[in-house]
Order: C-alpha cells, then structure tokens, then sequence
C-alpha cells in the first residue's frame, strides 16, 4: 500500500508538491496525468526517496519513506522498482552486464542473478537480447530493459514515469501490455503517462495533478474530466 499524507515538497519558492493526499491499494493499476511541470515526477521522486518532502508523511509498504535513513534506502528498493523519463545505462556494458551491475548494488547473491536476469527480460520479452550493448538497442527496447532492470528486485509495486513516450503506437501497445501482464500478476503500478489516448483507450484510475496539487482521483479514468469517447486505440 502507497500513503502520502499532506505531502508538500517546495523547490525555493516554486512548488513541486502541495498538499497532496492520497492512498493506493496494493494491486491497484494507476495513472497520474497532469500538464508539464505539474509535479508528476516529484511526486515519483518523493516516493523513491530522491527528494525529500518538507512536510507530510509518506509510506510504501512497511516502509516510512521521510523517515529513512540513507544507508537504509536498500529496503525501499525491495519495494519499489522505478523506471524513469531518462534510464541511464552503462553504455560500455551489455544488457546483462547492465543488470548485473544492478543486481550487485542490491546486494542480491551472485547465485541468484542468472535467473533474476531471466526472469525479468523474460517478462519484457526481451530475452534475446542479453549480449547487446545499450547503444544497439531501439528507444523501445532500451525502455523494456529500463523496465526489465525495475523488475530485478521483484518488487510490489512499480513506478513509471512516461514509458511510452517517444515510441510509436505499435510500441507503445506493446509497453501497455508489459505492464497490464505485470499488475496482472499482482504488481502495483503506478505510471505518469501524456498519452491521453492510451489513458482513454484502457481506463483504470487515474489521479490528476494540477498546479503541484491533486485535483482529481477518478476510478472511471479517462485522461481528462472530459474524455472523448473517440478518442481511443483500436486494439
Ligand atoms: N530540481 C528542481 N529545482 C527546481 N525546480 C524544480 C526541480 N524539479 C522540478 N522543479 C519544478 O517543480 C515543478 C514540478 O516539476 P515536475 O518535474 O514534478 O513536473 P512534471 O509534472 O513531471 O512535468 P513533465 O510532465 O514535464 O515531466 C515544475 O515547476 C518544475 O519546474
């Protein structure tokens, strides 16, 4: 379960968060829309720990995430697997070698790694593509293996920020249904998405952010108060 309570984070005099409450269940599928520079991705960085709020509680799982001490942050990842707007990765090492990396900064057993990697480019169906390196990799496949690398922890809930942006519409299809098989499976996700017409098309509750506050926490979905009803892929 994901709780933020009266949650305010302030960049100097510009607000990134403002007051924002709210409470997702385990197992929830949830959008988070709002225009640019609403505070979509503070609110994910907030969650992640990589900013910190002025005010406010905020908890994932078990964890109270304002409360964490640094050298603690470890037992957040196990809870949450991220995947961000820009996902850096090593560019000399391959897609293995990648989420080797990753595995090792988790502190997971080396025994463990041949099949966590498995499992989770499997899961993107990436499985094929252990041995490139990132720069061999489409745009797509680069975000399948930025997901894949959230995976590794098998974490409770996922968040993402954007996952199809940038990709085109067979893509981006194909991305929703990574995630849906994901929640599917148990997993809560959370994704900051612009794609109106993905949000239409497969409705699931969606929180607006508006001005750095949440305006609106809708269990129909629909990308805006006023969805179009046309507005929709076909599938
Ligand atoms: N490190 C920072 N320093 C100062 N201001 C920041 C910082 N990060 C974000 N902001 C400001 O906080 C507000 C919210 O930004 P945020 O990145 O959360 O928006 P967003 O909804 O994710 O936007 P986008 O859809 O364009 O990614 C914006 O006004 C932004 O300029």
């Amino acid at each position: 379960m994901i709780e933020l309570k009266n949650v305010t984070k302030k960049y100097g005099q510009v607000w990134g968060i403002k007051d924002l409450s709210v409470q997702i269940e385990e197992g929830e599928f949830v959008y988070l829309v709002g225009p640019s520079g609403a505070g979509k991705t503070t609110f994910f960085k907030l969650l992640a720990a990589q900013e910190q709020a002025d005010s406010g509680s905020i908890r994932v799982g078990n964890i109270e995430v304002e409360r964490l001490h640094r050298e603690q942050i470890y037992k957040l990842r196990r809870q949450l697997g991220i995947v961000l707007q820009r996902d850096l990765f090593f560019p000399r090492l391959t897609v293995k070698e990648n989420l080797e990396t990753c595995l090792s900064a988790l502190e997971v057993p080396q025994e463990k790694w041949g099949l966590r990697i498995e499992q989770a480019l499997a899961s993107v169906k990436m499985g094929q593509m252990t041995e490139r390196l990132p720069a061999q990799l489409s745009v797509g496949q680069q975000k399948k293996v930025a997901l894949a690398r959230a995976l590794l922890n098998q974490p409770p809930v996922v968040i993402a920020d954007e996952p199809t942006a940038n990709l085109d519409v067979k893509s981006a299809k194909e991305m929703m249904q990574i995630f849906f098989r994901i929640n599917q499976a148990g997993t809560t996700v959370l994704m900051a998405t612009h794609d109106s017409t993905m949000v239409n098309s497969l409705r699931h509750r969606t929180l607006e952010i508006q001005n750095s506050q949440l305006v609106r926490d809708d269990r129909q979905g629909g990308y805006s108060r006023f969805a179009d009803e046309k507005d929709v892929y076909v599938w």
